[in-house]
């Protein structure tokens, strides 16, 4: 059967994430989110499941580092969740004096902290999860967790449908090494990794190509280069699937100015159709490339 490494341990919001995409497939727990993209890379599993971004804090970077460096790993599917924390204890009436959970979980309860818990001290840990079972191993006192980790660590719940921003959603990506693309939707998002060059108005110019194409640009994130301060590399989601015209043509002039990894082309997990600007549909392109021979040819001018 094939198998995917999610981010765990067990009870995580990528494990409810995974359950989404799985169709039949089986879950395999890893610690991190680089031991994810590892476990297909060394071909331990086929797929891997992480998150790749928040509405409320933004990218997750261990994510896009993994995903630019390293042998080229593709997005296939992704899943889009809710995210509203479960705070759990051990019971009992003992004061909460740390508070554990993921660094992207803190960041979205720091209010609901502040007014709920506020001498407790807040404490990073690996994951949502990996915070539980610190709670069960009595290393902190309270955990913030997804929903589903009361399934498989059976503390208290004190506090439940926790979020600061109500509306809060994560992206998560299903990755496989490179293959056959997923078949278009006309609800696609394609992703890149794109090293722009240093110099005044290069990143303009990558923009623009995608711009002149009537592309719409969904996400825009710059990392460090790391070891090289001041050198950055762009990574660029937008709408449409790289079989379509404008888009393969797009990366094309993307490829001829620098370099360019491709990270998928998938559909959209909102479902939201991809706008294609005036003259830009694949009719288009191949209604002007047919022009374009017949000049060649000596038919038209
Ligand atoms: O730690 C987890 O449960 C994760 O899957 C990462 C995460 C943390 C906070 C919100 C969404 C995902």
């Amino acid at each position: 059967m094939s198998r995917i490494a999610y981010f765990g341990p067990s009870g995580t919001f990528t494990e409810q994430a995974a359950r989404v995409l799985a169709r039949g497939r089986e879950l395999v727990a890893v610690e991190t989110i680089p031991a994810a993209l590892t476990a297909v890379r060394k071909g331990e599993t086929d797929l891997a499941c992480v998150p790749v971004e928040n509405s409320v804090e933004g990218p997750v970077t261990a994510t896009l580092d993994g995903l630019a460096e390293d042998t080229p790993l593709v997005a296939v599917a992704e899943a889009l969740l809710p995210v509203h924390f479960t705070v759990l204890t051990r019971g009992g009436t003992d004061p909460v004096r740390t508070v554990a959970s993921h660094p992207h979980a803190l960041a979205q309860v720091r209010h609901w902290l502040e007014h709920n818990l506020p001498d407790a001290e807040p404490v990073v840990a690996s994951s949502t999860a990996a915070a539980a079972v610190g709670v069960r191993d009595g290393r902190y006192d309270a955990a913030v967790t997804a929903p589903v980790a009361v399934e498989t660590y059976p503390l208290h719940v004190f506090a439940d449908g926790v979020a600061d921003v109500p509306d809060a959603r994560t992206r998560f990506l299903l990755l496989g090494p490179p293959g056959p693309l997923p078949e278009p939707t006309g609800a696609d998002r394609t992703s890149i990794v794109a090293a722009a060059a240093n110099r005044t108005g290069a990143l303009a110019e990558l923009l623009g190509e995608l711009a002149s194409r009537g592309i719409n640009l969904t996400r825009l994130d710059a990392r460090p280069l790391k070891g090289n301060y001041g050198y950055y590399r762009f990574f660029l989601d937008f709408e449409g699937h790289l079989s379509e015209a404008r888009v393969g043509n797009a990366l094309a002039a993307l490829r001829r100015r620098c370099e360019v990894r491709f990270l998928g082309s998938h559909p959209r997990a909102d479902g939201v159709r991809a706008t294609v600007a005036a003259a830009a549909t694949d009719e288009d392109f191949a209604a002007a490339s047919r022009w374009v021979d017949a000049v060649r040819s000596g038919e038209l001018a």
